[in-house]
């Protein structure tokens, strides 16, 4: 479970998130939706304490991470995975070497570690890749590595930024089924931030609509397919509650 408990941070004069009170439940996909700058990565980068709030408390796993000190952070970072939209791998390292490379930092048993990131890659169907360089890999393929290394020290958690923003529609459904699995099959906790309607509406439970730094609101949905042609919250909120157009706006 994660909680967001009034949660408010600025930077320099500006505030980026507003007294932010929210709750995802274990086993959740959780999408955070809004126009550009509404928040929305700032707010998933406080779930790993990757941003500090000026006030508020995060919760994540039963434990208060904003009460921890920065060894414990560390240690209860280790069950928060995070996955981004430009994948952040590191050039000169194999897909064996930057998946196991997390194993590395958190001093992850070694004699267990090869078998480990071979289990990953392998979930996430890479295991005949594992000499190839990053630049030798699809997009599709680099964000796959970028699933396994967050997999790699068993999250229950897993933040993704903007998965598959910088992917076609069909490497973007074979992402989102790899997500979907993770979820079913180990049960781990996902929240999604995306742009893409299309995306949330696909693989979603219940999803957070923000404008402004704040909470516009958080509605259960049913998966339909739809077109995005507005970008305010209450366009959002519709498509997600209704799956209508803008007909009746
Ligand atoms: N480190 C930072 N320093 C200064 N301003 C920041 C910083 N991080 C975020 N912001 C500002 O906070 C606001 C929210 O940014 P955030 O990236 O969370 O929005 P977003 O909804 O994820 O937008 P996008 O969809 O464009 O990524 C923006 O105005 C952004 O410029």
């Amino acid at each position: 479970m994660i909680k967001l408990h009034n949660v408010s941070k600025s930077f320099s004069q500006f505030q980026a998130i507003k007294s932010v009170f929210l709750t995802i439940d274990q086993g959740e996909i959780h999408g955070i939706i809004g126009a550009s700058g509404a928040g929305k990565s700032t707010l998933l980068r406080h779930m790993n304490l990757l941003e500090i709030p000026d006030e508020g408390e995060v919760e994540v796993n039963g434990q208060k991470l904003t009460s921890l000190s920065s060894k414990e952070l560390r240690q209860a970072r280790k069950s928060i995975g995070m996955i981004f939209q430009h994948f952040n791998l590191v050039a000169n390292k194999t897909v064996y070497e930057n998946v196991a490379v997390s194993l590395e930092i958190t001093n992850f048993p070694k004699k267990e570690r090869k078998n480990r990131v071979l289990e990953c890659l392998q979930f996430v169907g890479l295991e005949s890749s594992l000499e190839k360089y990053p630049a030798q890999l699809s997009g599709g393929q680099k964000q796959r590595v970028g699933i396994a290394r967050a997999l790699a020290n068993k999250p229950q958690v897993l933040l993704c930024d903007e998965p598959t923003s910088s992917l076609d529609p069909n490497t973007t459904a074979e992402i989102l089924g790899v997500l979907e699995n993770i979820n079913k099959s180990l049960g781990v906790t996902i929240v999604i931030v995306s742009h893409e309607m299309e995306v949330i509406k696909s693989i979603c439970n219940r999803v957070t609509v923000m404008e402004a730094g704040e909470i516009y609101d958080t509605v259960l949905i049913e998966p339909t397919s739809i077109q995005i042609i507005d970008n305010s919250p209450r366009y959002y909120v519709e498509q997600l509650t209704k799956g209508g157009g803008m007909d009746d706006a």
